[in-house]
């Protein structure tokens, strides 16, 4: 299933924010510049929980001692409650291999624009390069160059999206994402223990799960006061894998408690976030929070992101142990395909999306 409008859309002009850069103009156009309900508060370093997003240690859920994996799935369970979000370390991935993917990243997005071109991304599809969730002239854009595939199912891939230059780009990518499957594979077991259920109920649930990759480029802006790299939004995935990039920027914030919390980068650890998938799955317990990403004065910035969910072909809603008579359904049951075609034909606007699936949206 491809989940693309079928009608024409009108999205204006979208300029490419690596080109603007380079004209080296100090006006921001327009377009980028937000409502004044919507730009960031700056400085953006030093807010009270920066440090605060818990950090996993998945050496100690894989191969610890008693002691150890119950204190971290303790740990585990706080984070998804209270963030939707966590930093994990000692995850078993390469750091060659998280170094070559920033490479190559960066190799591409530093290409020619009309390099870059060749693999456009089409107004209202998410695929190759672009901006994604733009539908309409008067739309705000994101100061973002996008570079975006489907990996799996193959059914999914677009063989005239995946770049030959660089050279190594496209096995990199196959390289990465079979890492970074494993990855989402073993937190879902851990999650679902967390939450005192089977281990393998996620994975038997999902049938054969979507995976795609996101990479987002935020080139320094002269008025990261009036702009996002990133708007407001909930991931449609059940998680998310997000590395950022060595000595960047500090971007990620998260809403929390109606403050948005900077996400400190931890050396060699990779960002993981619940998606709306799980949220629905858990009646709500576990939180697909909001969040966006800034952008900063000097430099730029990388983000490599990995979506992951269940099979378009299977019905989601809250599993059984999730409800009772204190917490009864909040989210109906529905078709994930349903639900990604819907997420990917709205723009990204905090968590509306997943008003789809709440019973009552306005209680949630
Ligand atoms: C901000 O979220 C996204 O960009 C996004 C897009 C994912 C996709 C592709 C880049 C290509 C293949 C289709 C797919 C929609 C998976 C998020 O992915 C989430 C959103 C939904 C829904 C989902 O299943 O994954
Ligand atoms: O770049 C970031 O830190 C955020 C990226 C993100 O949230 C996304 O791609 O969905
Ligand atoms: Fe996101």
């Amino acid at each position: 299933m491809a989940p693309v409008l079928e009608f024409p859309l009108n999205v204006g002009q979208i300029d490419d924010v690596q080109e603007l850069k380079k004209s080296q103009k100090t006006k921001i156009p327009n377009r980028f510049v937000r409502d004044l309900s919507e730009r960031p508060m700056l400085p953006i370093t030093a807010l009270p929980f920066s440090s605060s997003i818990p950090v996993i240690d998945l050496a100690k859920l894989m191969k610890g001692n008693k002691e150890e994996f119950h204190y971290e799935i303790l740990k585990l369970s706080a984070s998804c409650e209270e963030w939707g979000f966590f930093q994990v370390i000692n995850h078993e991935i390469n750091l060659d291999l998280l170094d070559k993917i920033e490479k190559v990243a960066t190799e591409f997005f530093m290409l020619p624009v009309e390099e870059k071109q060749k693999y456009p991304m089409a107004p209202g599809t998410v695929q190759g390069y672009g901006q994604a969730f733009v539908f309409s002239e008067d739309q705000k854009l994101d100061w973002c160059n996008m570079f975006a595939l489907g990996l799996v199912p193959h059914s999914i891939r677009n063989p005239k999206l995946w770049p030959t230059n660089p050279p190594m780009f496209s096995d990199t990518v196959e390289t990465y994402s079979t890492e970074i499957r494993k990855l989402c594979k073993h937190l879902l077991q851990f999650i679902a223990l967390s939450l005192g259920l089977n281990g393998n109920v996620f994975e038997e649930m999902f049938g054969e799960s979507v995976q795609a990759i996101r990479m987002n480029y935020y080139p320094a802006c002269p008025r990261p006061d009036l702009v996002l790299g990133l708007s407001p939004h909930s991931d449609g995935s059940a998680l998310t894998v997000l590395q950022q990039g060595k000595g960047n920027a500090v971007g990620l914030q998260i809403l929390k408690n109606n403050t948005w919390v900077p996400i400190q980068p931890v050396p060699n650890a990779l960002v993981i976030n619940i998606g709306d998938t799980v949220e629905v799955l858990t009646n709500g317990r576990y939180k697909s929070s909001e969040h966006r990403a800034v952008t900063h004065k000097q430099k730029d910035r990388l983000s490599i992101v990995t979506f992951y969910a269940p099979s378009y072909d299977i019905e989601i809603g809250p599993m059984p142990e999730m409800v009772d008579e204190r917490s009864p359904s909040k989210y109906r049951r529905y078709n994930h395909g349903e639900y990604s075609r819907h997420y990917v034909t709205n723009k990204l606007q905090g968590k509306k999306t997943l008003d789809f699936a709440k019973i009552a949206p306005e209680t949630v």
